[in-house]
C-alpha cells in the first residue's frame, strides 16, 4: 500500500489589509493571496464590509444611504458579525488562511477617527462581535490624503464615504496611526505613496517577515 502522502498546511492565518480610501490596498491583494499560496496557504479572499449575501446588501445601504455614525457603527458590525461567523470562523477552522480587505481597524480610524464616535462604544460592539478574534497581521497601506483623492478622482465615481473632505481623511489616517501605535506587533505600514510595484515589493516584504517570524516559531 502506497503511504498516505505527508502534507503538512501552514497553520492558517487572518490578515487585513487596510488604509485610507484610494491607499491602493487592493490593488496589492492579488500579489498577496500568490505570495501566500506560494507558502502553502490556500486563501479566502473577502472583504468588509461584505463578504456574505448578508453582509453585502449592507454594505450596498452603507455606501449610498445617507446615516448617521451610530447607524453607521451599528451597520458594520451586524455585517461582521455575519461575515465571521459564516465566512471567517469557519475558513480558519477548516484551516484556510483569510485574506480580508479591511476589517475592524477601518471601523476605528472610519467612525472613531473620522466621524468621532465614541471609542469606547466601538470598543463594546468589538468585543461582543468578535469573541476575542483579531487579525494576525495588517498591513496598513499609508497615503497622503490629498494624493489618494487624486488616485480617486482618476479612477471612478466618489460613494457616500469617499465624498468626505480632506479633513474627515486626515481624521482617519490619525485613526489609523494611532492603532498602528497601540498594536506594532500586529500593524505594519506600508508606505503607499511609491510606485505601484515598489509597494508591491514593500508588503511581500513585510509578509515574508511576518511568515519567517512565525515559522521560526511554529
Ligand atoms: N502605487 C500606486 N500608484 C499610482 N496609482 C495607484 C497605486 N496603487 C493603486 N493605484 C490606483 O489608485 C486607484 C485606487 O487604488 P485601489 O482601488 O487599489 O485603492 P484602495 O485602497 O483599495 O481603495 P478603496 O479602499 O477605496 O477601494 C486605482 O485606480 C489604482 O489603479
Ligand atoms: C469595514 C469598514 C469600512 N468603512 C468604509 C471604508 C470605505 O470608505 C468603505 C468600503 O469601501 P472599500 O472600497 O471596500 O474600501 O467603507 C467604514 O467606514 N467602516 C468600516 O468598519
Amino acid at each position: 500500500m502506497d503511504p498516505i502522502p505527508n502534507i503538512r498546511r501552514p497553520r492558517p492565518l487572518f490578515i487585513t489589509v487596510e488604509g485610507i480610501d484610494g491607499a491602493g490596498k487592493s490593488s496589492q491583494l492579488a500579489a498577496l493571496r500568490q505570495a501566500l499560496e506560494a507558502a502553502g496557504h490556500t486563501v479566502v479572499a473577502t472583504r468588509e464590509p461584505g463578504g456574505t449575501p448578508l453582509a453585502e446588501s449592507l454594505r450596498a445601504l452603507f455606501l449610498h444611504q445617507p446615516m448617521d455614525a451610530l447607524t453607521e457603527a451599528l451597520l458594520v458590525f451586524a455585517a461582521r458579525r455575519d461575515h465571521l461567523a459564516t465566512v471567517i470562523e469557519p475558513a480558519l477552522a477548516q484551516g484556510h488562511t483569510v485574506l480580508c480587505d479591511r476589517f475592524t481597524d477601518a471601523t476605528f480610524a472610519y467612525q472613531g477617527g473620522g466621524r468621532r464616535f465614541d471609542l469606547a462604544v466601538l470598543q463594546t460592539l468589538e468585543a461582543w462581535v468578535q469573541n476575542g478574534r483579531q487579525p494576525d497581521l495588517t498591513l496598513w497601506f499609508d497615503l497622503d490624503p490629498a494624493l489618494a483623492a487624486r488616485r480617486r478622482q482618476a479612477a471612478r465615481e466618489a460613494d457616500r464615504l469617499e465624498q468626505e473632505t480632506l479633513d474627515f481623511f486626515d481624521r482617519v489616517r490619525a485613526g489609523y496611526l494611532a492603532r498602528a501605535q497601540a498594536a506594532p506587533g500586529r500593524i505594519v505600514r506600508v508606505e503607499a505613496g511609491q510606485a505601484l510595484a515598489d509597494v508591491q515589493r514593500d508588503a511581500l516584504a513585510a509578509l515574508q517577515h511576518y511568515l519567517q517570524a512565525r515559522g521560526a516559531l511554529a
